[in-house]
């Protein structure tokens, strides 16, 4: 469009700081502008036009405030300052105890970026043993519904619950199903069974009451002992201890144990043939199965924050788990998460991923499904793909693995670490770390410190992405929220502003802002306590849960009195606000 840039500024009756840009004028020069504010002004306004048709009778409005004595800045400051909503008090804003200690001592800067999930197990069950994972930064728990009893979930969601409610944190819950793997059973309460070199242990699909017969595993699939064929390997775990079949006899497959170690309840089976996964009919197996739908109604029933899906396939199964739940969970939504951890889900990675909330870097199964060195490059792929889907990603499994039985991790555990959080994944999860190893607490600092050292590193080189942000949005109002994203990132890197607000009713225009990783944090306001636990999933955003209304003038003095109140923020610091109520980026000084 060549009158892309064909603008008006003008100063609008609202305040000296406001202008109001409309087609089809001409950009003048904007005398009071601080450079860099005029040039990102600038941008938002070419990208806003190119990007779409800009309607002659639509205005985007931006609110700019110049940063320095004099000026634009201090009036809109002072106005700000008179405007201030009376009787506000610091109660009525809700943020955990961990940012407001990480900010009052740290200050902006510091506070970590990357979020970090821990598997609850029986490890970390009890209420003071899940109170010190949120002080030591656990952002979302999980719940894997392949182990433990519904009663057992139940207990544990309750009491996160009880956490948020008495101590402020906003833990979000993430349920993961168990999904239609080929898995044993529990081994007859055994809490592991030791297999030797050379010994030969029955594979069955009977089923037995316990104690069970020596050397005997059971297989949930009834499927196993036809699709397997003598002279297959039988992986446990992807590899953790390998059998070659030898022998099959009605429900029974002999095999001889080739790699020896520990078999560990429900641990997940995989057949190979000629180096290749066998894929027979245990590949028509539901991806969510009966006891997956009860487990997913239990969920909901709680509650729960995010689902994620095991084993996911295609994108169809994720729209039909969506409908569902949209039907059944009108006034609370959950979002959804894709598991990528099969071979299917990587041919139709872009179509699920879009399809879903968010996605999973599955790394423990899918290290079984494809060959180990393939990982990490698909890694680095699922984290690209979803940051330009704008759909938040966590990297899962085996990053801290000797941790469930050393207190220090390995170096090459820290640099798995590492970049991960140099990929800028929105999210690290512990599995056995946190679930059933000996040192949770001390998994999760490794995590919490890791993180804050890689993201102060990157920070300090200015080594900014050059990662191509393609635009996703749908309608022209949802191009103009992501232009208004895009451009206040910029500008928040460029103008080295001390922080991002986003005031947002579902979280999406935080997520927007999240999208761009950009320097400094990102404060997300929002109305709902649902919306404020979802938030806390995505990168670089500190969800507070506070009311307010469509004037962002209110908005804004409302929150900088309480959270001055608190001592989270103080006089002087520069500051970006954007809304999803109002289309404006607007820079001030905290009066
Ligand atoms: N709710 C639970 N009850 C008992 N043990 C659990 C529970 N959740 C997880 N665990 C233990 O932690 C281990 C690691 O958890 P996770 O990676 O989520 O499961 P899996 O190993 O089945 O993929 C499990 O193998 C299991 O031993
Ligand atoms: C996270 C994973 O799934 P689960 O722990 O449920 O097997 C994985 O396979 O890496
Ligand atoms: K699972
Ligand atoms: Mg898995």
């Amino acid at each position: 469009m060549s009158q892309a840039l064909n603008f008006f500024v003008s100063s609008s009756s609202r305040s000296p700081a406001t202008f109001t840009i409309s087609r089809p004028s001409v950009l003048p020069s904007t005398g009071s502008l601080r450079l860099p504010v005029k040039k990102s002004l600038r941008t938002l306004v070419a990208k806003a036009s190119a990007g779409s048709d800009l309607d002659e009778s639509q205005t985007l409005r931006v609110l700019v405030s110049e940063n320095g004595s004099g000026g634009v800045l201090s009036s809109a400051t002072q106005e700000y300052g008179r405007n201030a909503a009376p009787g506000t008090d610091s109660s009525s804003i809700e943020v955990d105890t961990v940012t407001e200690a990480e900010l009052k001592e740290n200050g902006f800067r510091s506070t970590r970026r990357t979020k970090l999930i821990c598997t609850i197990g029986p490890a970390t069950c009890g209420f003071e043993q899940l109170e010190a994972l949120a002080e030591g930064g656990m952002n979302v728990a999980r719940i894997n519904m392949c182990h433990g009893t519904r009663e057992w979930h139940r207990m544990v969601i309750e009491r996160v619950r009880r956490l948020n409610e008495e101590k402020g944190f906003a833990v979000a819950i993430m349920m993961d199903t168990e999904g239609s793997e080929i898995h044993m059973g529990d081994l007859g309460g055994a809490s592991s069974a030791k297999a030797e070199d050379g010994e030969i242990w029955n594979f069955t699909v009977r089923s037995f009451d316990p104690p069970l017969p020596e050397r005997t595993v059971t297989v949930n699939y009834d499927g196993f002992a036809e699709d397997v064929k003598v002279g297959d390997e039988l992986l446990v775990d992807g590899g953790m201890v390998r059998f070659e079949v030898i022998e099959k006899i009605g429900p029974d497959v002999k095999c001889l144990c080739t790699d020896p170690g520990l078999l560990l309840p429900r641990a997940n089976l995989t057949f190979w043939r000629d180096g290749k996964l066998v894929r027979e009919r245990n590949a028509m197996l539901p991806t969510i199965s009966s006891k997956d739908w009860l487990d997913i109604d239990f969920g909901i029933a709680e509650g729960v924050d995010f689902i994620a899906v095991s084993f996911v396939k295609s994108a169809e199964v994720i729209k039909h788990l969506k409908s569902y739940i949209q039907a059944r969970a009108r006034d609370s939504d959950i979002s959804v998460i894709a598991k990528i951890e099969s071979i299917d889900s990587l041919k139709n990675l872009e179509e699920i991923i879009q399809a879903s909330d968010g996605a999973m870097v599955a790394r423990g199964d899918l290290g079984a499904q494809i060959p180990l060195e393939q990982v990490p490059s698909e890694q680095q792929k699922i984290v690209q793909i979803c940051r330009q889907l704008n759909r938040p990603v966590i990297v899962a499994s085996q990053l801290l693995e000797s941790m469930i039985e050393y207190p220090i991790p390995t170096r090459a555990e820290v640099a798995d670490v590492s970049e991960a959080v140099r990929q800028r994944g929105d999210a690290l999860m512990l599995s056995g770390e946190s679930a059933m190893g000996q040192f949770p607490e001390k998994a999760l600092t490794v995590l919490r410190s890791v993180s804050l050292r890689i993201e102060r590193m990157w920070r300090e080189q200015k080594r900014h992405e050059v990662i191509e942000l393609p635009s996703i949005a749908s309608s022209f109002s949802d191009s103009i929220s992501e232009e208004i994203c895009n451009s206040a990132a910029k500008m928040a890197n460029n103008l080295e502003v001390d922080a991002l607000f986003v005031y947002t009713k579902n979280g999406h225009m935080a997520s927007l802002l999240s999208r761009c990783r950009p320097d400094c944090p990102i404060f997300a306001f929002t109305t709902t306590t649902s919306v404020r636990r979802r938030l806390n999933l995505q990168w670089g955003l500190m969800p507070f849960r506070l009311s307010f209304s469509d004037d962002m003038e209110s908005n804004l003095n409302k929150t900088f009195s309480l959270l001055k109140a608190r001592g989270m923020i103080k006089s002087g610091d520069l500051i970006i606000a954007v809304s999803d109520m109002l289309q404006s980026i607007q820079v001030m000084n905290v009066p």
